[in-house]
């Protein structure tokens, strides 16, 4: 189903001759234009793909997301946020401007901001060449094996590389860049020159949506939080002077480069890369561009596209048992974040339970995040307070630690049958509060 949608759509645009190769890099302006690829892989590994996806080419500016998340995690937030912003610039990629004031860079995925990180990667006295390593090794522990360096492409770069020169000697004057700029431009074109498959670029744009776990090697490349800044510059930053269009169009945090490839990772679902070596006037892909077009509209991947509301999350509200065994029963279902526990909250709170045992069962909870998991140790710590049992069906250990900060566990069962027969002293010995107590 999935392949067969990409051949398709890959048919769609594969007459689409307009657009111009990159031609201020001579080597680039050698390759073969029609080439055309698509891969989508998603978190858990699995790839789908069309077209030319094994073809190698150099990563140019996608190694820019990637080099970030690398010098976040080697240098830490504040230097590198002293050294360069996160505002769209609005400008093409390689325009000569600085922040007034600071000299900062706009933000790191324009070429100045991309060469001041390079210049971060591991800073503390490293030799430039052991940094272009690292900034290697970053990239082919994203990709999930090991990566080379075009040197034929690297050298033509090098040789016409006037303006990113330009730059870095304006970040010098600035000391936003402290040493040698010939020294940092030669790294940064480097790490442009890095050999990639569209294949390879899918899987690196999966690690991000995965959390920065590589589908394939299980590697946790950079944290969590790293990639949450990445995937925020991306979906501001990513497409330069085009990413307002491409951010209400597509809507997927996306980047690209002048070879030709474009990549877009969706959180918590895939990883999407294309290649076609023609350029829009931005520098964008112009094949890449239609397909990720098509892609968002087709598939519903907008991220701003508004899931439906967490109305299900509680599945039912019943009493199970009689008498004196009688319990109130809150079976909770799907993936709780805040929402859905306020949700929770309400239902306890609008329908004061008067039974002497509150069960929460957790059985078809199939994710909790750490807000929505002490939020509903407040409902349930609450309720205790109120002198009611509070026990959870949580066969998967949904929340591992039951404890709402006050040193009362709450306590933990495999099934509702085993809450329903459990002994009842507790609740005999606090006695039966009325709902009239129950309004916090
Ligand atoms: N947009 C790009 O891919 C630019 C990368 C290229 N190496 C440059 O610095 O000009």
């Amino acid at each position: 189903m999935i392949p067969d949608y990409l051949e398709e759509v890959l048919g769609n645009v594969a007459s689409d001759a307009t657009g111009e190769l990159a031609g201020y890099i001579p080597e680039l302006a050698a390759v073969d234009p029609e080439r055309l690829g698509a891969v989508f892989a998603t978190v858990d590994g699995h790839v789908y793909s069309a077209g030319d996806v094994d073809a190698e080419f150099t990563i140019q500016s996608i190694s820019k997301p990637f080099v970030y998340a690398l010098a976040l995690a080697d240098s830490g937030f504040d230097a590198v946020l002293g050294k360069v912003g996160v505002e769209p610039s609005g400008e093409a990629f390689n325009q000569i401007s600085l922040e007034e004031g600071t000299g900062r860079p706009f933000n790191p995925m324009i070429n100045a901001g991309a060469i001041t990180v390079h210049s971060l990667v591991r800073s503390e006295q490293l030799a430039p060449d052991e940094r272009v390593a690292r900034v290697v090794r970053g990239l082919s522990a994203f990709a999930g094996r090991p990566l080379g360096v075009d040197e034929a492409v690297c050298a033509s770069e090098m040789e016409n590389a006037h303006r990113n020169l330009a730059i870095a000697h304006m970040l010098r004057s600035h000391d936003i860049l402290t040493e040698d700029p010939r020294i940092v431009v030669d790294g940064y074109i480097r790490q442009c020159s890095v050999l990639v498959t569209t294949r390879d670029l899918a899987m690196m744009a999966a690690t991000l949506a995965n959390r920065g776990v590589n589908p394939l090697t299980g590697e946790q490349v950079v944290a969590e939080r790293v990639v949450r800044q990445v995937l925020s510059v991306l979906s501001t930053c990513g497409m330069y002077d085009a990413a307002g269009d491409w951010a209400t169009q597509v809507g997927i945090p996306a980047k690209s480069g002048v070879s030709g490839g474009l990549i877009g990772a969706l959180p918590g679902q895939i990883g999407v890369a294309t290649f076609s070596p023609r350029l829009d006037s931005h520098g964008n892909s112009v094949r890449g561009v239609s397909l990720f077009e098509r892609f968002s509209t087709d598939m519903g991947l907008h991220v701003m596209e508004v899931p439906a509301a967490a109305r299900a999350i509680v599945r039912s509200n019943h009493v199970a048992g009689s008498g004196l065994r009688e319990v109130r029963v809150l079976q909770l279902h799907g993936g709780i974040r805040f929402a859905g526990a306020e949700r929770i909250d309400r239902e306890v709170v609008d329908t004061a339970p008067s039974e002497p045992r509150v069960v929460f069962d957790l059985t078809m909870v199939s994710s909790i995040d750490d807000v929505a998991r002490r939020m509903l140790l407040e409902v349930a710590r609450r309720l205790r307070v109120e002198g009611r049992e509070v026990y959870l069906v949580d066969p998967e250990a949904m929340i591992p630690d039951p404890d709402p900060g006050d040193g009362g566990r709450f306590e933990v069962v495999d099934d509702l049958d085993q809450a329903v027969s459990l002994p009842h002293e507790v609740v005999a010995r606090n006695g039966r509060p009325g709902a009239r107590e129950w309004n916090p």
